[in-house]
């Protein structure tokens, strides 16, 4: 029977974060402990900070009237003293993050006077104002820091414990059981490979970016190629985690179970999508627990895991902005118009003359991993066209996918 068509990636994603249900439970956490989690509640400034002006150099406390006269010193404020009232034709010592004693306008950097004993000379030149860091220049009480579905990030823990918080609200992990489907699939470190054997490369891939990701997981190993071991691997899995990520078995062949198994035990809702490599991406559920099927080809199951698997599992985390960046580069080779997938090459990209360019390894075979370990970017080559060399492209950058 002939398969429905491919379906449009933008179509599936589409779809994919339709039916993404962010049903997380929420926890509070020390700022210490919330580097990548979620943010589970909007975050507002409790406080002004700084809480008070003060000094952005070290020098002098002034009245910027006093233009040019030479005054002596009446007080010395540093970082964490409290600064009193400036006497009146006198100017304070200060030093960097110092409180503005009342009655200065201005602060004076120490080169810019001249000292006669105990008398100090202010230059000609005095602005109101200058190299003074005003009270809430940077968070105002009450403003919006930080919104829900904010993934944290370590200048965000910075940003929060100025406000001297230091617990905050945030989703708990998402649980991923993942499973590798194979019978030819042996364990690195389990000895030397007999004959038909392959390394489980995928395994620690999709581990590494799921972990990079924030997730939990369930690791359930090799799932032998069998309708039974199949069917019970997924219903285990169902049973122990938030989402199933499995890899292999989703293609056409007689030992390709996963497909069956997913839809005896749930539905397939989406399979066969128009991208190359990738094409036998699978999504759907076991009973209610979500499931996602990546190729086993291991950069096809790359290549589906961030252009497909990494926005939903963003999406179920509570996370709002889930896409991976799209950016312009000149392709530094030409292909012709290949048929009904749009393809994501495996590029190295580079700075030249002032635009980057992007250059695909040699050898984009699906099967071909080194391909994604050499890379830093995807090229995007949209269904039917022709890249002619130095033409302007679209790629993502693969960093950028990878948290
Ligand atoms: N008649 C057709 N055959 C295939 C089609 C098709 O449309 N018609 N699609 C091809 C495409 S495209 C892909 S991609 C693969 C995907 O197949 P499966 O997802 O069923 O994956 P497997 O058959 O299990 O494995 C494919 C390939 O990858 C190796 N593999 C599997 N798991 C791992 C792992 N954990 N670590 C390393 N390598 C792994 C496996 O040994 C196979 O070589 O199907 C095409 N066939
Ligand atoms: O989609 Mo497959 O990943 O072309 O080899």
């Amino acid at each position: 029977m002939p398969f429905k068509p491919l379906i449009a990636l933008s179509d599936a994603l589409e779809q994919l974060l339709e039916s993404a249900d962010p049903c997380l439970g929420i926890a509070d956490v020390s700022l210490g402990q919330s580097l990548g989690r979620v943010l589970a509640a909007d975050q507002c400034a409790l406080i002004d900070v700084p809480p008070a002006d003060n000094s952005a150099m070290d020098g002098y406390a002034v009245r910027s009237a006093d233009v040019g006269r030479s005054l002596r010193v009446s007080e010395r404020v540093a970082a964490g003293d409290v600064a009193g009232c400036l006497a009146p034709d006198s100017i304070a010592r200060i030093f960097t993050g110092g409180e503005i004693p009342a009655g200065a306008d201005a602060v004076v950097m120490q080169e810019d006077v001249i000292t006669h004993g105990e008398l100090i000379e202010l230059p000609e030149q005095i602005q109101a104002g200058q190299h003074i860091r005003s009270q809430g220049q940077d968070c105002k009480e009450g403003e919006l820091l930080l919104s829900r579905g904010r993934k944290i990030r370590p200048q965000d823990m910075g940003l929060l414990a100025s406000q001297g918080i230091a617990q905050i609200p945030v989703f708990h992990k998402l649980k991923v059981a993942l499973l590798s489907t194979g019978n030819e699939l042996r364990e690195p470190g389990s000895g030397p490979l007999p004959p038909g054997a392959i390394y489980n490369s995928n395994r620690p891939m999709l581990l590494g970016l799921l972990i990079a990701l924030g997730c939990d997981v369930v690791d359930l190993g090799i799932v032998r190629d069998t309708a039974d071991a199949t069917f019970n691997a997924l219903s285990e899995a169902a049973d122990s985690a938030d989402l199933i990520l499995s890899s292999g078995g989703v293609s056409v062949g007689e030992a390709d179970h996963v497909r069956d198994a997913v839809s005896a035990l749930g539905e397939i809702a989406l399979w066969r999508i128009a991208i190359k490599p990738g094409k036998p991406f699978a999504y759907g559920r076991v009973r209610s627990t979500p499931f996602i099927g990546v190729p086993g080809n291991p950069s096809s199951a790359f290549v589906t895991f961030v252009l497909l698997a990494r926005p939903y599992i963003r999406a179920l985390q509570g996370q709002v902005d889930v896409a991976g960046d799209v950016l312009p580069a000149r392709a530094d080779f030409s292909v012709g118009s290949k048929g009904s997938r749009q393809e994501f090459l495996r590029v190295t990209t580079c700075f030249k003359g002032g635009e980057v360019w992007a250059r695909p390894y040699a050898n984009q075979s699906s099967g071909v991993l080194s391909s994604v370990s050499a890379s830093d970017a995807l090229a995007i080559v949209p269904i039917g066209e022709t890249i002619e060399q130095g033409q302007v492209i679209q790629f993502m950058p693969l960093d950028n996918l990878l948290y």
